[in-house]
This record gives structure tokens, C-alpha cells and sequence, in this order.
């Protein structure tokens, strides 16, 4: 297998459904690891990082097996020039290990996430930290341009209000659309909730470049 993490992009090989679900599997491990590392303390250290390590060792032992009757969530794809292109997103992406990752439920007018946060986001106890908060919404409010707007665009104003702390633990629905295009700018706004509730809300504005003379 290539390695990935240090090849550039032009270098990486095609691979196979099982090698793509092995990859999305692993950074599930590394998830877990991350989170279980700060929840896990003293004697129960050694048997958390062995039993992590184990489901690893298992996968990789037989990632057929793993694969088997499922698909990759995020499969490489081409890119444009033919390139194998790894989905690196850090917020959606499952083969992305610091991705949470937030999941696309609904894709249109109005697009919706849904994505339960655990421990490694933690900010004040048991809530998000902030700064998160503004990475799952600049993401919502980009794919609500990026699906209403053909033109690529990239975030220029992004601002967020703090009404209620977002809880960890539990499934949260992060909201976005498009309010307003006017040439290359595209305005937008969005929410995050919980229980019903807004807890964040978001507006900013998505420019796509000049294009080339
Ligand atoms: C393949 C992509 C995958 C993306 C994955 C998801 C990513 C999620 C979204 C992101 O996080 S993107 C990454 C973070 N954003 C950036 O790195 C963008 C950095 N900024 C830029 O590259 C440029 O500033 C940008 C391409 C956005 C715009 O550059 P331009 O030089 O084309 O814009 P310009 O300054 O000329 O402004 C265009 C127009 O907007 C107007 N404008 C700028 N700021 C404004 C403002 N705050 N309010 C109202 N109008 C504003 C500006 O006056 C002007 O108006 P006119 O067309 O009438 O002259």
C-alpha cells in the first residue's frame, strides 16, 4: 500500500473498496484512541490502548473480512486531471481521523447535518469548544453554496453567535442555506441545534475567485 500520509497527491495509487473501508476503519480506531485518551486514566490505560490496538491488529489481519457487503463512505476519487484524489476534508470526511465527522442528511435549498461530538471537541465541561463550533458551520454554510451556487467558492466573512453551549454526547442538527447571490458573492446563514434549540447561528459571506484573465 502507498503511504498515504506522505505521498503527494500525483504519487498515490489506486486501491482497492476493501483498502478504502480498511483506511476509514482505522481512522475510526484513531478516533476512538483520540477520545478514549483523555476519558481513560490510571490501570485502565494499558487494557484501553491493548483493546484499540487489537481491533486494529484484527483489521489488518483480515481487511477483506472488514470489507465485506460494505462500501467506503468516502472512496478515493479521479480529480480532474486523473489523479487519485484522497477525500481530506477535517470535517466530513470519514477517512479523516480528526474529522468528528458530520454527516449530510438532507442536500438542497437548505442543507442538514447531523453529528454527535465526543470528548476530544470538549470546551466548558461536556459542551463544544467554540472555535468548533465555527468549523462545522463554515462547512454547512460552504456545501449550501457549493450546492446552490455552480461556481467554487471560498469563505471571505464568517460570524457566529454563541446563544447556548453545544452539548457533546448527543446528535446536534447543524442547518445552512444560501440568503442572497450577487455576482461572485454568495451570502449565507445557518444554525446550530439541539434538542430543538439554536444554539449557534451563523452568517457570512463566500466569494468565488476572478476568474483568469
Ligand atoms: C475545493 C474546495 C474544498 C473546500 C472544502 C470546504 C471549505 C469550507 C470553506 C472554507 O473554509 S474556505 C477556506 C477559508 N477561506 C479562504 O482561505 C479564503 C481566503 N480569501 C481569498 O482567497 C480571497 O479573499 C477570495 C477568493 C475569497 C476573494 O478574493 P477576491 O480578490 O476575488 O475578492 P475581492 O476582495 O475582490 O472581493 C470581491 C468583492 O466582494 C466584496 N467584499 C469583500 N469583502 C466583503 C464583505 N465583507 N462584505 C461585502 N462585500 C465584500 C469586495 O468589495 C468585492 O466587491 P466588487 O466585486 O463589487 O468589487
Amino acid at each position: 500500500m502507498a503511504e498515504a500520509s506522505t505521498a503527494p497527491p500525483d504519487q498515490r495509487v489506486p486501491e482497492s473498496i476493501q483498502h478504502s473501508v480498511l483506511a476509514e476503519f482505522a481512522a475510526g480506531v484513531c478516533r476512538d484512541i483520540a477520545g478514549g485518551l483523555l476519558s481513560t486514566t490510571g490501570d485502565d490505560l494499558v487494557p484501553f490502548l491493548e483493546r484499540e490496538v487489537g481491533r486494529l491488529r484484527q483489521a489488518l489481519e483480515d481487511p477483506f473480512a472488514l470489507g465485506e457487503g460494505s462500501e467506503p463512505r468516502h472512496p478515493p476519487v479521479f480529480d480532474r486531471r486523473g489523479r487519485i484524489a484522497v477525500a481530506t476534508n477535517p470535517v466530513v470526511s470519514h477517512r479523516n481521523a480528526i474529522a468528528p465527522p458530520m454527516k449530510l442528511v438532507r442536500s438542497g435549498d437548505e442543507c442538514e447535518f447531523t453529528v454527535e461530538l465526543p470528548l476530544q471537541y470538549q470546551g466548558p465541561p461536556s459542551k463544544l469548544h467554540g472555535g468548533y463550533s465555527a468549523v462545522l458551520l463554515d462547512e454547512a454554510l460552504w456545501k449550501a453554496v457549493r450546492v446552490n451556487v455552480s461556481a467554487i467558492s471560498f469563505t471571505r466573512e464568517l460570524t457566529i453567535g454563541y446563544e447556548r453551549p453545544v452539548p457533546l454526547f448527543e446528535p446536534v442538527t447543524v442547518l445552512a442555506r444560501v440568503t442572497e447571490v450577487d455576482g461572485r458573492k454568495t451570502f449565507a446563514e445557518g444554525e446550530i441545534l439541539a434538542g430543538g434549540e439554536v444554539c449557534s447561528r451563523a452568517h457570512g459571506l463566500w466569494i468565488s475567485p476572478r476568474p483568469r484573465e
